[in-house]
């Protein structure tokens, strides 16, 4: 994207779920200007005055990366967290060379097929410490015409005194604290530092993340599908709320995921996101699993998006997956966002949410780096004793009861909705209920040549 002129709006908090997409060239501004930021915006001094920051991400372009921070603070000390190995390490470790601020941190990946997947950025300013946990890679192409998420924390100032916890009611820090410790590496310590010196009573958000592991026993609840369980056993909504809402999975990736439904999909993963209150009490007893739609965009979403053809190129669904598990089909719903003005954005966000039959209410909500996979979410494996990840995950649960709700929270895609009703409104990023695929739509695969009609430019795709 061409550097914008200034933007007219100041930084709008949509206090208090503070949950924002990224700004979208060439589409209508009243889509960019409530609910939108791009990366200037969130390093900019408006946020706070800079001291330091981290980025964990998956692909960087370091180049661009600096200069989206301020010219005053773009010498300050930078950490890039990244997954590369081998050949890959070399190269980040080279374009690194020449920006003497920038350090880097690799992440462990020992199983393998794992990948460095979670994208956070931790800033450091003068007055306290904020945490952005978001979906897109740290290169130009992420934050152009693509629809992202992006959850911004409050500023948390520094901690009156060090004995103090200063945790919130959601075990954020916590968490937060846990899954950087995963890391075992000493270039993170300083940030788990400044993670402990804070005060995070506000934030209102849990934490899901994945680590890479066979997690037993006391770890086995702590990562992937079986936190979100465990939180939604907990804290989730009642079992007589929500017994005929749908759980809705939206995603720009699939892995293999084995020979039908019922071998992970409706099973394991989707039991986990059915979890209501009091389940863990409910051990046995059978109860009936809702409707489940997955959004994943159509060959016809990327034919007809902004970037034509190449905007598929960040949902690398592959034929060779997709042909071993057709039945998955059944379940795939368009990508519409009529009222974020983003049907034409290819989602590279990655959400879920168990949402009434009308779209108008929500029992929770994930915005995460986490694609519909086993590497992302993890499988149980040795009867059930063991939870296998393979790669690192990073998002936030919205539930009610943070925001003043005692059983849902009102939802909307149309941002006039959001902005009118006196009662704090999650911002939507798609249309709700979702619209399952229509006769002739097939998925999106990213290595099947489209030669039969032409994208938005008259072009075909014919896969690199
Ligand atoms: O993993 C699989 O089974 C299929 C391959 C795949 O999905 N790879 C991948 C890698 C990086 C990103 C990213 O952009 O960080 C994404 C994404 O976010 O869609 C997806």
């Amino acid at each position: 994207c061409s550097p914008e002129k200034r933007p007219k709006q100041a930084y709008q908090e949509l206090q208090p779920f503070n949950f924002f997409l990224t700004k979208v060239k060439d589409i209508k501004n009243q889509y960019n200007s409530t609910g939108a930021l791009n990366l200037k915006d969130l390093l900019s001094e408006r946020m706070g005055s800079l001291k330091s920051s981290c980025h964990f991400n998956f692909m960087f372009d370091m180049e661009w990366l600096v200069k989206q921070y301020p010219e005053s603070s773009r010498k300050l000390p930078l950490l890039l967290v990244h997954g590369d190995q081998g050949r890959d390490e070399l190269r980040m470790k080279a374009e690194a060379q020449d920006f003497p601020h920038i350090s880097l941190c690799r992440a462990p990946l020992d199983i393998p097929y794992g990948t460095h997947h979670t994208k956070m950025m931790l800033l450091l300013y003068t007055t306290g410490l904020r945490v952005v946990i978001h979906t897109a890679n740290l290169i130009p192409n992420d934050w152009c015409q693509k629809t992202q998420g992006i959850w911004v924390s409050p500023v948390f100032s520094p901690l009156a005194n060090a004995s103090e916890k200063g945790d919130s009611p959601t075990g954020f820090k916590t968490d937060l604290l846990q899954y950087l410790a995963a890391y075992k590496s000493g270039k993170l310590a300083p940030w788990e530092r400044h993670i402990q010196a804070h005060d995070m009573k506000t934030a209102n958000v849990h934490i899901i993340g994945s680590v890479p592991g066979r997690h037993v026993l006391s770890q086995k609840n702590c990562w992937g599908h079986l936190k979100l369980k465990k939180v939604l056993s907990e804290r989730g909504p009642e079992p007589t709320l929500v017994q005929n809402w749908p759980l809705l999975g939206q995603f720009s990736s699939i892995g293999s995921l084995g020979p039908n439904k019922e071998a992970w999909l409706t099973t394991e993963w989707a039991q986990s996101l059915n979890t209501c209150k009091g389940a863990l009490m409910m051990q046995g007893v059978k109860t009936p699993q809702p409707k489940l739609n997955l959004v994943f965009p159509s060959k016809d979403n990327i034919r007809l998006s902004l970037e034509g053809y190449n905007g598929g190129g960040c949902v690398p669904y592959s034929i060779k997956t997709a042909s071993k598990q057709p039945w998955l089909t059944p379940f795939f719903c368009q990508w519409i966002s009529e009222g974020r003005g983003r049907t034409k954005a290819v989602p590279h966000i990655k959400t879920y949410t168990r949402h009434s039959p009308d779209g108008t209410q929500a029992a929770w909500f994930i915005v995460t780096s986490a694609n519909l996979s086993k590497a992302a979410w993890g499988a149980l494996e040795k009867k059930g004793s063991q939870l296998m990840i393979r790669s690192y995950e990073l998002g936030v649960l919205f539930l009610p009861q943070y925001f003043g709700y005692k059983t849902s929270f009102p939802v909307s895609s149309k941002l006039e909705d959001v902005e009118k009703s006196e009662k704090a409104t999650f911002p939507l990023p798609y249309d709700l209920p979702p619209t399952t695929y229509v006769r002739g739509d097939r998925p999106w695969f990213v290595d099947v040549p489209c030669v039969d009609l032409p994208d938005t430019f008259g072009n075909n795709w014919c896969p690199p």
